[in-house]
């Protein structure tokens, strides 16, 4: 399990578990034994999986009714959170939602022209900032736009902030105060391991989220990070990315992460 990047807390939780099944338990044969233990080990994995309520993005959309609705982006360096927002806008054009998206990025010149380029093929409106310029501004922007055109939900791109970044969560802070999101989403990489928990503290401690969006599971991580998130820090995995694709955004279900945790 820890190699699987499930952390020790939750590591000796399951342990606990684990325990509290075998003490005083007669065992007749050698493959009872291995059934019980791996029952007892998928059954606390469930537990801790299914203590958070699920979050569908459509759903809440749907359920909130209210126009528009508006997502927050953010995640350190490289998580994939511009790839991540052209993802989510194709699942709402397919579930005919309109969007428009806020390139409030506006820290690295490329990120404007990556988001011009998913804009244009999903033929989805976006409102750009300059170079430098005020990204809270330029989602302020968006939602007025949204507001005018009447359209049903805004997506909002921000900066990669390494965690330690001080001016940059201060900046996001500002984001998060004037677009007043109705869902925030942290967007996390499975790669980055234990170093995602840490990320996951700290956005929760500094800025505060509803859901993570887990990306980059077509690689070849286990995914432990989503035990650790949903055990420590009472957070659901909405969504995993897997692959670069458009439609390779899949809503996360208990039963999928257990069979590929197990499957080694
Ligand atoms: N294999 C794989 N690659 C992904 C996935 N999501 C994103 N990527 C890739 O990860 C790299 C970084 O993605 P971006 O979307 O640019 O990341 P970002 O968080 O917006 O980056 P910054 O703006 O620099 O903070 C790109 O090469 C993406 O194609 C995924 O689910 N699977």
């Amino acid at each position: 399990m820890l190699e699987s990047d499930v952390s020790y807390e939750v590591t000796e939780k399951i342990l606990d578990d684990l325990k509290n099944v075998l003490v005083g338990k007669k065992v007749q044969r050698s493959e009872d034994l291995e059934k019980l233990v791996i029952n007892s080990l998928k059954k606390s994995i469930e537990e801790i999986l299914t203590k958070n309520q699920r979050i569908d993005i459509i759903e809440e959309i749907r359920r909130k009714n209210k126009k528009p609705y508006v997502i927050v982006f953010f995640g350190v360096n490289g998580v994939g959170k511009t790839t991540t927002i052209a993802k989510v806008a194709y699942m709402l054009k397919k579930n005919k939602l309109s969007c428009i998206i806020s390139a409030s990025d506006t820290f690295r010149a490329a990120a404007q022209e990556q988001l011009s380029y998913h804009a244009s093929k999903l033929e989805i409106p976006l409102v750009k900032g300059k170079y430098g310029g005020d990204p809270a501004a330029v989602a302020f922007d968006a939602i007025n736009s949204a507001k005018s055109r009447n359209i049903d939900v805004v997506l909002i791109d921000t900066a990669g902030r390494m965690h330690i970044d001080q001016d940059l969560v201060a900046e996001l802070k500002r984001i998060v105060k004037i677009a007043k999101p109705d869902l925030r989403i942290l967007v996390l990489d499975s790669l980055a391991g234990n170093d995602a928990l840490e990320q996951a503290k700290y956005f929760e401690e500094n800025v505060g989220y509803d859901a993570v969006i887990l990306t980059k599971v077509d690689a070849d991580a286990k995914g432990g990070i989503i035990l650790s998130l949903a055990y420590e820090l009472n957070k659901p995995v909405a969504y995993l990315g897997i692959g670069q694709d458009y439609d390779s955004l899949i809503p996360f279900d208990a039963e999928w992460f257990i069979k590929r945790l197990f499957s080694s």
